[in-house]
C-alpha cells in the first residue's frame, strides 16, 4: 500500500489538486467489483492510490480517506462541516430512522445527544457492571454441562449481549423474544450490506429481499414497543436504581425543559439495542478466536486475571483500573476486526483535505479497517499484539489513526459501556475457561456486512482450566 505525504496539509486553501479515481484502466474494476469484495476493492484503490481516493458505484461519488490527519480534518476539526446525509446512513436509515446513529438533522441530533448524554458516563455505567457480570456467570453456569463440547461462540455471546443490554436498558430477562430480535437484525444486517455495495432496486420496491427487510424491521420494532408500552403501563419513578428507558423516559432538555416524544423515545431504544448488541457480540468472538490463536497472549491474560481476582471468580467494576493487559486484548482486538468498521460523512459543503478539493456533498467513507492496518503507523499490521496499548505506545501514535468508536462529536455514547462490558465479559470467561480451536479448524474470515461479522461465525471447544 504507497502513503500519503507523512504531513499532510489539511486545510489548505483551494487551488487545490483533484481526488484521483479509480479508472477502468487500473483494473480494479467498477460497481461490480465493489459489490463482489468491498474490502478487496478498497484495499486495491488504495494500494494504487494512497491514503486518498475516489471511486463512483453506479454514479454515486464516494471518497475514501484513509490518514490520521484526514480523519482529524474531518470528523473533529471541521464536524460540523460534515452530516450524516450521507449514502451509508441514508442506507440504514429505514431500521434506525430519527435515532442517534444516523440522523442527520443536525439540531434534533444534538437536542438528543445534551439529553442522553449523561446516561452513558463512566459513572451512569458503573450501574450496570453487576448487570454484566450476572449474566455471564449465568452463561457459564449454563456451560457447566458442555465442558469439551464446542460451542458457537458467536450465538452463545449474541445472547449473553442481548441480556446485558435487555437488563440494563428495560431492568428485563429476555426470552425467546432475543432470538426474534437476533435473527430480523441479522437479516437486516446482510440484507443493507449488500444493498449499500450495490444499492439496487430501491428500498421500496415491493420485491421479495424488501419484503423479507421490512418483517425485519417489524420484528425490531415490536421487540421494542413490548418493552415500552409495558413500562408505560407499570409507570416507574426515575430513582438511584432506574434502568435506562426510565432514564430516558423521565429526560428533559436543558433549554427547553422537554423530554422526547415517544416516537423518538421508540427510536432511541432501537438504535441502543442495535448499536450495543452486535459490535460487543464481534468483538468478544473475535477476541476468543485470537486467543485460542495465541496461547502467549492467552497465558498473560490468565495471568492478569488470576492476579486481580485472586480467590474470587467474579470480577466487579472496581477491579476494571487493574486490569490492563485484559484491555489491551479488547483494544488490539478491536483493531484487527473493528466491528463498526466504516462510516460515513456527507460534505456540507466544499472542502479541502490536504490540498485535495473535495466538492459539496461528496460521500467520505472511513474504514477503520484500513486505518487499523496503515503501514506507516502499524508494524506487522496482520499480528495480534496486545502491547501495542501499553500508554506509551498509544502516545507515540497519531490518536486518529484508531478508531473503532469514531472520533469527534458523534463519537460513540455507547463506548463506556462497552469497554466496561467487553473487559468484565472476557475476565469473567477467562478465570474460568479457555476456548481452545478444535482440530483443523480453516482460518475464519470477516464478512464486510453493514457491520464486520465472522464469516460463518466462531466455534470453539470449551475446556476448564485447571
Ligand atoms: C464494541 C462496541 C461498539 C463499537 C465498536 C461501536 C462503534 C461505534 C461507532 C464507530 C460509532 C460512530 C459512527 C460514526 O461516527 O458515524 C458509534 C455510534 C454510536 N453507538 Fe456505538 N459502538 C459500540 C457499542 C455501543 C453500545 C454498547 C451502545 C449503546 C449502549 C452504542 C450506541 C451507539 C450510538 C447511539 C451511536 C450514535 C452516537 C451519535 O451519533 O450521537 N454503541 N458506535
Amino acid at each position: 500500500m504507497s502513503s500519503a505525504p507523512t504531513v499532510p496539509d489539511v486545510g489548505r486553501p483551494p487551488g487545490a489538486r483533484e481526488i484521483p479515481t479509480i479508472r477502468r484502466k487500473d483494473g480494479i474494476g467498477g460497481a461490480l467489483a465493489f459489490r463482489n469484495d468491498q474490502l478487496h476493492f478498497l484495499g486495491a484503490g488504495l494500494d494504487r492510490y494512497g491514503d486518498i481516493f475516489r471511486f463512483r458505484p453506479l454514479g454515486i461519488p464516494i471518497v475514501l480517506v484513509n490518514h490520521p490527519d484526514y480523519i482529524r480534518h474531518i470528523l473533529v476539526e471541521k464536524g460540523e462541516s460534515y452530516d450524516k446525509d450521507a449514502m451509508l446512513f441514508r442506507v440504514v436509515r429505514p431500521v434506525l430512522r430519527k435515532g442517534l446513529i444516523a440522523n442527520a438533522d443536525m439540531e434534533l441530533w444534538r437536542r438528543q445527544r445534551r439529553m442522553m448524554a449523561p446516561h452513558f458516563t463512566p459513572r451512569t455505567v458503573s450501574h450496570f457492571a453487576r448487570n454484566m457480570t450476572d449474566e455471564t456467570a449465568q452463561m457459564l453456569q449454563r456451560w457447566e454441562r458442555r465442558e469439551g463440547q464446542v460451542l458457537d461462540v458467536t450465538d452463545e455471546i449474541g445472547q449473553l449481549a442481548l441480556r446485558i443490554v435487555n437488563r440494563s436498558l428495560f431492568s428485563a430477562e429476555v426470552g425467546r423474544t432475543a432470538q426474534a430480535f437476533e435473527r430480523a437484525f441479522q437479516t437486516a444486517n446482510a440484507i443493507l450490506g449488500a444493498f449499500f455495495r450495490f444499492p439496487f432496486p430501491p428500498l421500496n420496491f415491493p420485491t421479495p429481499r424488501n419484503r423479507k427487510l421490512h418483517r425485519a424491521i417489524d420484528d425490531m420494532d415490536t421487540f421494542v414497543s413490548d418493552f415500552i408500552q409495558a413500562r408505560l403501563r407499570a409507570d416507574v419513578p426515575a430513582g438511584d436504581e432506574a434502568d435506562l428507558l426510565t432514564l430516558l423516559l423521565h429526560t428533559v432538555d436543558e433549554e427547553d425543559g422537554k423530554g422526547m416524544d415517544l416516537e423518538q423515545l421508540h427510536h432511541e431504544v432501537l438504535n441502543i439495542c442495535i448499536g450495543a448488541y452486535e459490535t460487543t457480540t464481534n468483538t468478544l468472538s473475535w477476541a476468543f478466536y485470537l486467543l485460542a490463536r495465541h496461547p502467549e497472549v492467552e497465558a498473560k491474560l490468565h495471568a492478569e486475571v488470576d492476579a486481580v481476582l485472586g480467590e474470587r471468580s467474579i470480577p466487579s467494576f472496581e477491579d476494571l483500573p487493574r486490569l490492563t493487559y485484559t484491555r489491551m486484548v479488547i483494544d488490539e482486538t478491536l483493531r484487527i476486526y473493528s466491528p463498526a468498521y466504516q462510516f460515513m460523512r456527507r460534505a456540507r459543503e466544499e472542502d479541502v483535505v490536504d490540498g485535495y478539493r473535495v466538492p459539496a456533498n461528496t460521500n467520505v467513507l472511513i474504514n477503520s479497517y484500513f486505518l487499523h492496518r496503515h503501514p506507516d503507523f502499524w508494524e506487522d499490521p496482520e499480528s495480534f499484539v496486545p502491547e501495542r496499548f501499553t500508554p506509551e505506545a498509544i502516545a507515540a501514535r497519531p490518536k486518529h489513526v484508531y478508531t473503532p468508536f469514531g472520533a469527534g462529536h458523534r463519537i460513540c455514547i455507547g463506548k463506556h459501556f462497552a469497554l466496561t462490558e467487553l473487559v468484565l465479559v472476557l475476565s469473567t470467561v477467562a478465570r474460568r475457561y479457555r476456548l481452545a480451536l478444535p482440530e483443523a479448524t480453516p482460518e475464519v474470515h470477516p464478512q464486510a456486512l453493514i457491520t464486520l461479522h465472522p464469516e460463518g461465525g466462531i466455534h470453539l471447544r470449551l475446556e476448564e482450566r485447571r
